[in-house]
C-alpha cells in the first residue's frame, strides 16, 4: 500500500470520529480495510461484550513468540475547528487525540505484514474506548488475549504534536502518568435568592471545595514529586435568582506513580468529607480509576526498543520525560510486558484541543520505523 492510500484511509478515518464504546463505523471501516489486505497468514477475532473490538492475527512461519501492536480507535467529544476539507463529519466529535493516525499506523504495519510473512506471530488490537471506560482492562477482563491471541510482548504508541513529525519518543521507565477520574454531587438546599437562609446553597460550597482541592497539590504532596488535579467540567443552577441546590463537579487526577494516585484520592475524600461538615450538605464523590494505571515500560524490551531506534539512521529518536498524559495501556502492560512509545506528529496545537492537525508525513515514517524494529525483534 503506497503511503497516498494511507492517507486516504486517514483522511476517511478522520471524518468519522465516535465516542467510547460506540465506534461502529470506525470498527467496519477497520474491516473493510483489512479485509482488502492478502488474507493468507491472517486470522480475525472478535469480543462479544466489546463489538467495536476487533484482533487480528498474523502467523508466522517460525515462531518464537507472540507480539501484540495495539492502537486505539476512539474520539473525543470536541467540535473541530480545524478547517480541513476532510473534517469530521459528526457534530461535536473529533479525532481530536490522534487516534485516526494510531489506527493508519497500525493499518500500515498490518499490511506490511500481510505482504511479508513475519517469522513470529503478530496479533494487532484495534481497541475501543482510550479516553474513557478502559477499553483495554475490559477487554483483558473479556479474556481476548487467550488461545491464538495469547500475547506475549505489546507495543503501541501516542501521537505526540510537540515532537517533529516522523520522530520516536520513548524512555525508560514510567512514560505517562496514571488518572483517576473524579465526579462529586454536591446535594444542598434550593430556594428564592432573596432568602439565602432557608436555603443551603452549593454553589457556594462548590467554590469552597474547588478552592480546598487546589491546595492538594500545593501544599500536601512532595515538590519533588509531581501530581495534577484538573476540575474540567462544573454545572450548577438554572437561573441567577434561584438558589442551586444541586452542584456537579468532573475532573480528573494525574500522578506518576500509583502509591500518588492514592494519596492525592485520599486528600480530596478528606476535604470532601469537611466540606460536607462545614456545609452541612451531602457530598458524592466518586474516583474511578478504571485501567488508567501509570504506563510502565518493561526494562528489557524498552532497553532493545530505544537501542533499535536509537542506531536506526532512518529514526530520529528522542528521549522524552514523562507525561501527565493518561492511558489505558498502563493496564494491559501491567498484565503484559511491553514497551509505549511516542510518535511525532509536529503540531502547534496540542491532544485535545479543535485545532490539533497532525503532520501526515508522520504516519508513512511511523510504519517504517515500527516494521523495521518488530523485524529486528523477530531476528532475537
Ligand atoms: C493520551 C490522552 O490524552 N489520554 C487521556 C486518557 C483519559 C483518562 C481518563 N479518562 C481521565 O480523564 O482521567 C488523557 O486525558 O490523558
Amino acid at each position: 500500500m503506497s503511503e497516498m492510500n494511507l492517507i486516504d484511509i486517514r483522511r476517511h478515518l478522520h471524518q468519522i470520529p465516535e465516542l467510547a464504546l460506540h465506534e461502529n463505523q470506525t470498527h467496519d471501516y477497520l474491516l473493510h480495510i483489512i479485509g482488502s489486505f492478502k488474507q493468507k497468514y491472517l486470522t480475525l477475532g472478535s469480543i462479544e461484550s466489546l463489538p467495536t473490538a476487533i484482533l487480528v492475527r498474523i502467523k508466522g512461519s517460525n515462531p518464537n513468540r507472540t507480539i501484540g501492536y495495539r492502537t486505539d480507535i476512539d474520539a473525543l467529544p470536541i467540535e473541530e475547528k480545524t478547517n480541513l476539507p476532510f473534517s469530521s463529519i459528526h457534530p461535536g466529535v473529533m479525532h481530536a487525540c490522534g487516534h485516526d493516525v494510531h489506527m493508519t499506523v497500525a493499518l500500515g504495519i498490518l499490511h506490511y505484514f500481510t505482504e511479508h510473512q513475519p517469522k513470529d506471530n503478530l496479533v494487532f488490537f484495534f481497541q475501543p474506548a482510550e479516553e474513557s471506560e478502559s477499553g483495554g482492562r475490559l477487554a483483558y477482563e473479556a479474556n481476548a488475549f487467550s488461545d491464538q491471541f495469547r500475547i506475549n510482548e505489546f507495543y503501541g504508541l501516542h501521537d505526540n504534536p510537540s515532537l517533529p513529525a516522523g520522530s520516536i519518543g520513548c524512555r525508560m521507565g514510567t512514560l505517562f502518568a496514571g488518572t483517576t477520574e473524579i465526579n462529586i454531587d454536591l446535594t444542598g438546599k434550593g430556594g428564592h435568592a432573596a432568602y439565602p437562609q432557608n436555603a443551603n446553597d452549593m454553589v457556594v460550597a462548590a467554590a469552597q471545595l474547588i478552592s480546598q482541592i487546589q491546595t492538594i497539590i500545593s501544599r500536601s504532596i512532595d515538590p519533588i514529586q509531581s501530581g495534577v488535579i484538573t476540575l474540567g467540567k462544573i454545572e450548577a443552577g438554572t437561573i441567577r435568582n434561584v438558589i442551586a441546590g444541586h452542584a456537579r463537579i468532573e475532573g480528573t487526577i494525574r500522578g506518576l506513580t500509583q502509591s500518588m494516585i492514592e494519596l492525592i484520592d485520599q486528600r480530596l475524600k478528606d476535604i470532601c468529607h469537611g466540606i460536607e461538615l462545614s456545609y452541612n450538605c451531602k457530598i458524592d464523590l466518586e474516583l474511578n480509576q478504571g485501567g488508567y494505571y501509570p504506563v510502565k515500560n518493561n526494562s528489557a524490551l524498552t532497553k532493545g526498543f530505544i537501542n533499535f531506534m536509537k542506531n536506526n539512521s532512518d529514526v530520529d529518536f528522542i528521549e522524552t520525560q514523562p507525561a501527565m498524559t493518561g492511558e489505558d495501556f498502563g493496564y494491559l502492560l501491567s498484565k503484559i510486558p511491553g514497551t509505549m512509545f511516542w510518535l511525532g506528529v509536529g503540531d502547534d496545537s496540542s491532544l485535545h484541543t479543535a485545532t490539533l492537525t497532525p503532520d501526515e508525513s508522520s504516519i508513512g515514517k511511523g510504519v517504517n520505523a515500527i516494521t523495521s524494529f518488530l523485524e529486528n525483534r523477530m531476528k532475537e
